[in-house]
């Protein structure tokens, strides 16, 4: 956990300060473990002031499509290799379908695009702009429907969100992130800390609590998450919270044991409401590619997700893979995680995500501060 290196401190990391020579390699083994609170009392996030006054910021934009490139199979640096003015004849078609597969966006979308481009390019030269523009034009198509944000119903008191995933895929770290955004907000957040597996995870659960200004409810770590789940969900209707998160332990390695789990803490929440958990928010790691397609499925069937999250755009991403579980399941992609600060995390937009993955230029991309796209 505490791998030393030279470069930015924890804190520093933690605060979202980078070396320039790191600001897109976020090293993805440190927890906010030390950290003090990045928040005034209100649970304002301050963190966006904490960068150094000498260091360029990078818009969350840039570090999207930095890590995006990083990727030995990246499909921008790919095309750049096939398309140099060359005609678009079998050949270039079937090596642009590889790319497209090599790059997880899919067989059937790789066969889509290179089928559109066949029939209105065919044996015509193309450019390597052209090129990009319509397959941008076609991932956006399949990311358009899915990109939704994650709404919290004001109704609902409190809005219950259960968060799963694998071991580290950042569970934790985005529904600190989530709590910061909801704080910002002005709504009441309770943080319940269901990993009661690692006591890690408990610990940096309390941490961004304390960071945002959420309540946390935690037990020793060896408890039984269910009952957790439910103290959780009983202080925040207690409390009138408006959100309560609950974080879970990932282990997809031992399936059984991890649906049992989870259905219990679902079952266990809707003892106090029926309606809950309204939103389940499962959380993926870019950098495991084809992996994650897995993960959506198993997860899917162990508890009914509603909704996903994709961290680590930032570090060897391979997000074509999102692409690809758009497609096959339609489900909304609420945000992205592009750092491991706490103003890195992003609501999701096809068309960025869309021309980020291919490597084409972003209107704005050379914002300095990250807040294009951004919540207001
Ligand atoms: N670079 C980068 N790192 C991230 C991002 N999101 C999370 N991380 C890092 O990934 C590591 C794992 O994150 P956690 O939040 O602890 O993951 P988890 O899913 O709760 O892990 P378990 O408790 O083991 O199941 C931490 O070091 C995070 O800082 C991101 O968007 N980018």
């Amino acid at each position: 956990m505490s791998e030393e290196k030279s470069g930015p401190s924890l804190m520093d990391r933690l605060l979202g300060r980078k070396a320039p020579e790191d600001q897109a390699v976020a090293t993805g083994t440190d927890k906010p473990g030390t950290a003090e609170p990045a928040t005034d009392q209100s649970g304002a996030d301050v963190s966006e002031t904490g960068r150094s006054g000498t260091e360029k910021p990078r818009s969350w934009l840039q570090r999207l499509r930095a890590g995006l490139s990083r990727s030995s199979s990246a499909l921008g640096q790919n095309l750049t290799a096939l398309i140099r003015k060359r005609k678009l004849d079998d050949e270039t078609l079937q090596d642009l379908e590889d790319i497209l597969i090599q790059a997880d966006l899919g067989v059937e979308t790789a066969v889509r695009i290179t089928e559109r481009l066949a029939k209105e390019r065919y044996d015509k030269e193309i450019d390597d702009v052209e090129l990009r523009t319509v397959l941008a034009q076609e991932i956006e198509a399949v990311l358009e429907p899915v990109a939704k944000p994650l709404a919290i119903d004001p109704a609902k008191s409190p809005h219950v969100i259960l968060v799963v995933g694998v071991n580290g895929a950042g569970k934790t770290t985005t529904i600190g992130k989530l709590a910061a955004q909801f704080r910002r907000e002005g709504r009441s957040v309770v943080l319940g800390a269901g990993d009661t597996f690692r006591a890690a995870a408990i610990e940096q659960l309390k941490i961004w609590g304390e960071r945002t200004g959420a309540t946390v409810v935690a037990r020793e770590q060896g408890s039984d998450a269910s009952a957790l789940a439910f103290e959780a969900l009983q202080q925040a209707r207690a409390a009138q919270a408006d959100v309560v998160m609950i974080d879970t332990a990932g282990r997809l390695q031992n399936r059984t044991e991890l649906m049992a789990e989870l259905e219990k803490i679902v079952r266990v929440i809707r003892k106090q409401d029926e309606t809950a958990p309204h939103d389940v928010l499962l959380v993926l790691d870019a950098t495991t590619g084809q992996n994650a397609m897995n993960q959506t499925e198993i997860f899917r069937q162990v508890c009914g997700v509603t909704g996903l999250a994709m961290t680590k755009l930032d570090g060897t991403a391979r997000g074509g893979i999102l692409v690809a579980i758009a497609a096959k399941h339609g489900l909304p992609v609420h945000v992205i995680g592009v750092g491991e600060g706490v103003d890195d995390l992003h609501p999701f937009t096809a068309s960025e995500f869309a021309r980020a993955i291919v490597g084409e230029a972003i209107d704005g991309d050379a914002t300095e501060g990250g807040d294009a796209g951004r919540e207001p």
